[in-house]
């Protein structure tokens, strides 16, 4: 009888050790040395897994939630599949920080400044040292074809700013879509040791508000501000069935926009990787899809459910005149002389 029980316990020990293990988004990958090529060290950090119980929260004083009290019934708050959409008026600011300061995370940012957008660079970098995830470890990976034109910002302690250099491309597309090829090799070679999260952000943009904690998931979308109310037949993604960012007719959630896109460090290397093959693929058969890679990343969050979804709050394009519902403009576009800044 003892015995039984005796086993009987381990057998409750394992199965109860099991499905007590954290769900993990640690990478898969072997380790490999391949040179650095950024600045700083790059020695393996731990890699945080923010699906780990929070720990203990200190006493705070904050409104009662309801149930029967929506906080917002002007929008959508949750998508089909359950991930939340983040709206103004959704959540307490300072219960995330408060849970995430026990996170010891780092996210990273990559942005691209080649030929003349190296002249977004202040705007960028200054209103993002101001209010992108003010209080948290961010290391900003700024890719450009002229170093030398970097301004020199005064970043928050907490903030770290690694310039690298890329080559350009005649065409401002192939910039465009060139930086899924680029941020998928440096997440192998690099980020995966340096970053928990990582966003890749349009560098024509300016921060107005804050853009805090409540951005952090696996996987993560921004609902374009030009088609966050068309019906998906009458949105720009790539109907063209020869195109590898293809979706068919009848299909489509959102109107995902490519300026601001993010998650776990190990998501982000699916999605570039994917979406770049798309581009080589579309490439060899002489086809480069609608809106580049912005079409192959929206083929992707189609089959590939984003965790969370950013409002169209976390990137307002300057050009629209902005309704009740889009009740702060956190992030912006700076409104620029396409004809001039592309050539
Ligand atoms: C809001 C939004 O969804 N923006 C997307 C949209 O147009 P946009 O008009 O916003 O594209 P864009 O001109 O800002 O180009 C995208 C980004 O590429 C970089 N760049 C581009 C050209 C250049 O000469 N130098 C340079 O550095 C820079 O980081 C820029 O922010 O469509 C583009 C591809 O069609 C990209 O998918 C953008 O992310
Ligand atoms: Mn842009």
């Amino acid at each position: 009888m003892k015995k039984v029980l005796i086993l009987g316990g381990i057998l409750m020990a394992g199965i109860l050790g099991y499905f007590h293990l954290p769900h993990t988004n640690k990478l898969s990958w072997q380790p490999i040395s391949i040179p650095y090529i950024s600045q700083p060290s790059c020695q393996p950090i731990r890699q945080t897994d923010l699906n780990e119980t929070f720990s203990v929260l200190p006493r705070m004083s904050y409104p009662q939630p309801f149930v029967d009290k929506p906080q917002r019934t002007d929008v959508l708050l949750v998508s089909p599949w359950l991930a939340p959409i983040v709206w103004e008026g959704t959540f307490n600011r300072d219960i995330l920080n408060a849970q995430y300061r026990q996170k010891n995370f780092v996210v990273g940012v990559a942005t691209f400044a080649v030929k003349k957008y190296v002249r977004f660079i202040e705007g960028f970098l200054g209103s993002a040292n101001k209010f992108f995830l003010s209080g948290h470890r961010v290391n900003f990976y700024l890719f450009t074809d002229h170093p030398e034109k970097v301004p020199s910002i005064n970043l928050a302690p907490e903030k770290r700013l690694f310039i690298i250099p890329v080559q350009n491309y005649s065409r401002w597309q192939d910039i465009s879509m060139n930086r899924m090829d680029i941020i998928s090799n440096h997440i192998h070679s690099h980020w995966r040791y340096e970053v928990d999260y990582l966003y890749s952000m349009d560098i024509d943009v300016q921060m107005f508000e804050h853009i805090g904690v409540e951005i952090i998931d696996t996987l993560v979308g921004t609902i374009s501000s030009w088609q966050y109310t068309k019906p998906r037949d009458s949105n720009s993604y790539e109907r063209h069935p020869e195109s590898r960012a293809a979706i068919p007719h009848g299909e489509g959630d959102f109107y995902y926009a490519a300026s601001f896109y993010g998650g776990s460090v190990s998501e982000v290397y699916k999605l570039t990787t994917a979406c770049f093959k798309g581009v080589t693929e579309d490439r060899a058969n002489g086809i480069e899809a609608k809106w580049h890679e912005e079409s192959h990343l929206n083929k992707y969050l189609l089959y590939h459910k984003p965790t969370r979804l950013l409002s169209p709050e976390y990137y307002w394009d300057e050009e629209l005149i902005r309704p009740r519902i889009i009740r702060v403009k956190r992030l912006s576009s700076v409104r620029k002389d396409l004809q001039e800044v592309r050539f």
